[in-house]
């Protein structure tokens, strides 16, 4: 069922287009990841959803009721910022309390559900005390809680992880998901970091200069991008320059010449006239140590290594290839032995041919 709806959404700041035209549905209990640089207009977006902005023009419906026409507090709709915004005057218990008084909710009912909450975001011994004795990570458990205590329909969160530590993110972020599962709300979550993204987003609209430019489930972004600003976007990639196209084709694969002369064959399909970039993603490559050679399946690539750096979980080749100005970046995961490799020593890689994307 959907849930909230953008039709038409087109908002200027004086002459300044900043989001333009976009349409997006999110489906009830999904959470919507809306993702891309700084400036792609998504917290405007999201702060016309929450009603701090005016569209300039478009609708905004949340079921079947005209979102811009309701004022912001009667929206049905909680906030989660990046900076907590919590009352520093107030106890923990009255920071999550404070809505439900402003709502009318009976004092009977006002404890036991700020306790729930709390105990849901694994705060319950912590009613008694102020934001500033908590930690970051902490105070924004605070601030789900306030927000979740409401139930509401629709929560929208404006990079409220960006705050914290990788490891906090990352916790906190699997903490969300377990609680909209538990609360039911439909979710929109502004970040510009794609693996928040990519933990959070049951969908991802990728956004750029105030567009969507690609909308799809983490996987499909990752796994097809539909474009190099995507493919560069979200995740690593290797992005060559096209020099020749035509220089026979099989039925079932082209072959292209990048720069430098070298040849790649990719998957022929009606959408490939005229290219500009080949893509290949860093860790869909290995590197050949067999030397047998399987060009109906692979395609290689020669060159000398000018570093290699060791993450604990997988190791980044960075490889110079003649003619190709920035290095062929290669990742490898689970490796049994350890790599050695001198510097501008000779390495072949090979990756699969319907690994490699081309725009
Ligand atoms: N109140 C405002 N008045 C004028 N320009 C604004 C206003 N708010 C935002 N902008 C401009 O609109 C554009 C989009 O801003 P927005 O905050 O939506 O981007 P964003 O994608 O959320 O970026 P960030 O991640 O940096 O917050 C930017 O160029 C910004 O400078």
């Amino acid at each position: 069922m959907t849930e909230l709806q953008l039709k038409d959404i087109y908002k200027k700041f004086g002459s300044k287009v900043v989001v333009n035209k976009l349409n997006l549905t999110v489906e009830s209990g999904e959470m919507l990841c809306l993702l891309g640089p700084s400036g792609c207009g998504k917290s405007t977006t999201l702060s016309m959803i929450a009603g701090m902005q005016t569209p300039t023009s478009g609708s905004i419906m949340l079921e079947d009721k005209e979102l811009t026409k309701v004022a912001p507090h009667k929206r049905d709709v909680g906030l989660v910022f990046q900076n907590y915004a919590l009352f520093p005057h107030l106890s923990v218990f009255d920071n999550v309390a404070f809505g439900l008084r402003r709502h009318g909710v009976p004092k009977s009912e006002i404890g036991d559900r700020v306790r729930a909450s709390l105990a849901s975001v694994q705060l319950a011994e912590f009613e008694d005390r102020f934001p500033a004795q908590l930690s970051g990570g902490q105070q924004q458990r605070v601030a789900l809680a306030r927000t979740l205590v409401l139930k509401p329909k629709l929560v929208l969160f404006d990079e409220p992880l960006s705050n914290l530590d990788a490891k906090l993110r990352q916790a906190l972020g699997i903490e969300i998901r377990l609680l909209q599962k538990e609360y039911k709300f439909t979710g929109v979550f502004v970040t510009h970091d794609q693996e928040e993204a990519m933990l959070l987003g049951d969908r991802i609209a990728v956004m750029n200069g105030g567009n969507i430019v690609q909308l799809g489930t983490p996987k499909e972004v990752y796994k097809k991008p539909v474009d190099p600003f995507v493919a560069n976007f979200i995740g690593e990639s290797n992005l060559l320059p096209i020099a020749n196209t035509d220089l026979g084709t099989s039925s079932e694969t082209m072959e292209i010449t990048i720069l430098g002369g070298h040849k790649i064959k990719v998957i022929a399909n009606d959408n490939n006239s005229n290219p500009s970039k080949v893509m290949i993603r860093p860790e869909s490559i290995e590197v050949l140590v067999d030397k047998d050679i399987d060009s109906e399946k692979y395609n290689y690539l020669t060159g000398n290594v000018a570093y290699i750096n060791y993450t604990g979980t997988s190791y980044l080749i960075g490889i110079k290839v003649e003619g190709i100005e920035k290095e062929f970046l290669v990742r490898i995961q689970n490796m049994t032995e350890d790599l050695h490799f001198s510097d501008e020593e000779a390495i072949t890689v090979k990756w699969k041919i319907k690994d490699t994307l081309i725009y």
